[in-house]
């Protein structure tokens, strides 16, 4: 039993004083996992951030939402603290309600989510990606059920404030980025490789900016990125970004090549996908690209399709006359159609992605007529490679476990502990150098699986 003070009023009975072990999903049962950390100290910081939020904005909320948003915002504080304190005192999993259209999916898997005795599923003992993602389901069930505050984005503010705070960096990339789509015409095609291939650096490292993990604290974004990722290259763990370029190369003028983007965190990092997107359509290496955002409120900082909007207008009307020129150009490639928005339920269910086949054949298929699925941040590889703490040599292509609706690339800082793919010995090294390797976001990964 450990001998933290606070840790003996809570009833984490069979929690193991050990890390996953190899092969095993990752799960906070596991003291010295990033699950445990989460479970027990980041996930009730987030939670009690909304709550004092929502108490703190309570009059704004109620000018924008109508004064009858008053008596629901206390009855959603209400079951938003009942639901750290089922966290926090390791209770059952309990059925979402209403009906929304995902509700259904979500108890049919929260029925099957028994542990090995056949016991419910609790929060520190079921695995850590379903009790994660149940956690920001049940928070946006507080909201769902309401009748003024169904559209209330409790991380709204964070995500705003994310892109405000970095437009310093904002406005160097896109001077780069306009000069390059302005000139596309005098790019020989090595000069679009080079390109290519720092700005899906800048895309990778834009991944950083992830307010979960810095449990809401603002990540400021303040130096040149295009100087930056000069200084990253020893952090990138595999870099397969060359044999993205290849496929996307040998596609290239082609009608009919579709990227998917599955987008990640809203502000900077949203920011450097649509730098990479403009590039991809600019240069004929994508004659479409489909971003794909999420349906509610997830992990703080994710695209909902309101930040996505929010983005292009705020920018499109900035007082930095290039900034607006981008923007306008991007607000043109939407109206094109050259660029799409969509938003899946998939991406807000608590699946691995190799069941994506069986729980939504629907995007399953339509990913499958994409050339390429661009995959960005820490959960979606989670969610890719099954979040198995798997040896960390097991080849990335067999952790995908059946997934590959078509070429994968997958840009991730590292921010949880399972990773695959490595070299002998690179593990070891690694974590002989920052013992928080797998978590810190320090390190990254560009990896790349063929259909
Ligand atoms: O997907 P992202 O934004 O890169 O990271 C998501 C994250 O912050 O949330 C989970 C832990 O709470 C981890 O997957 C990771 O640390
Ligand atoms: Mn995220």
């Amino acid at each position: 039993m450990s001998n933290d003070p606070n840790e003996s009023e809570m009833p984490y009975d069979s929690c193991e004083d050990i890390g996953t072990p190899l092969n095993v999903q990752l799960c906070a049962k596991y003291k010295r996992s990033f699950a445990y950390i989460t479970m027990k100290d980041r996930l009730p910081i987030i939670l009690t951030q909304v709550i004092d939020h929502m108490s703190r904005e309570k009059e704004n909320i109620v000018n924008e939402y109508g004064k009858g948003a008053l008596e629901e915002l206390k009855i959603a504080i209400g079951k938003i603290s009942k639901l750290k304190n089922e966290l926090q005192t390791n209770k059952p999993l309990i059925l979402l309600e209403g009906n929304a259209s995902d509700v259904t999916i979500w108890n049919a898997f929260l029925k099957q989510l028994k542990d090995e005795e056949g016991n419910d599923p609790r929060w520190f003992h079921s695995a850590w990606l379903a009790t994660e993602c149940y956690m920001y389901r049940r928070l946006r069930e507080a909201f769902e059920l309401t009748d003024t505050l169904t559209s209330f984005d409790p991380f709204r503010s964070k995500k705003q404030a994310a892109l405000l705070d970095s437009l310093g960096t904002i406005n160097v990339l896109c001077t780069y980025v306009k000069r390059l789509v302005e000139q596309q015409n005098c790019h020989c095609s090595t000069d679009i490789k080079n390109e290519f291939m720092k700005l899906l650096y800048v895309d990778l490292w834009g991944n950083r900016c992830d307010l979960s993990l810095s449990g809401g604290e603002k990540v400021l974004m303040e130096e040149d990125p295009l100087q930056k990722i000069g200084q990253l290259t020893e952090y990138i763990l595999i870099d397969e970004a060359e044999k993205v370029w290849n496929t996307l190369a040998v596609n290239r003028e082609k009608s009919d090549v579709i990227v998917d983007m599955v987008l990640d965190n809203a502000g900077y990092e949203l920011y450097t996908d649509l730098c990479l997107a403009d590039l991809l359509v600019t240069f004929s290496l994508a004659s479409q690209v489909r971003f794909r955002a999420k349906v509610l409120p997830w992990y703080v900082s994710d695209v909902c399709i309101p930040d996505f909007q929010w983005t292009l207008q705020i920018l499109s009307n900035s007082e930095n006359s290039e900034v607006s020129a981008l923007a306008n150009r991007w607000l043109g490639h939407m109206k094109s159609g050259k660029w799409v928005l969509c938003a899946d339920e998939f991406w807000t269910l608590p699946h691995v992605f190799n069941q994506m086949q069986n729980v939504d054949p629907t995007l399953y298929q339509e990913l499958s007529n994409a050339v390429l699925m661009i995959i960005k941040g820490d959960l979606n590889y989670r969610k890719l490679t099954g979040d198995i703490n798997w040896e960390p040599t097991k080849p990335f292509s067999e952790a995908l476990s059946g997934f590959r609706p078509t070429n994968i690339a997958a840009l991730r800082t590292l921010k949880a502990d399972t990773i695959c793919g490595l070299l002998a010995g690179q593990a070891e090294d690694t974590a002989a150098k920052s013992s928080e390797w797998l978590i810190s976001g320090q390190y990254a990964v560009v990896q790349y699986s063929s259909l």
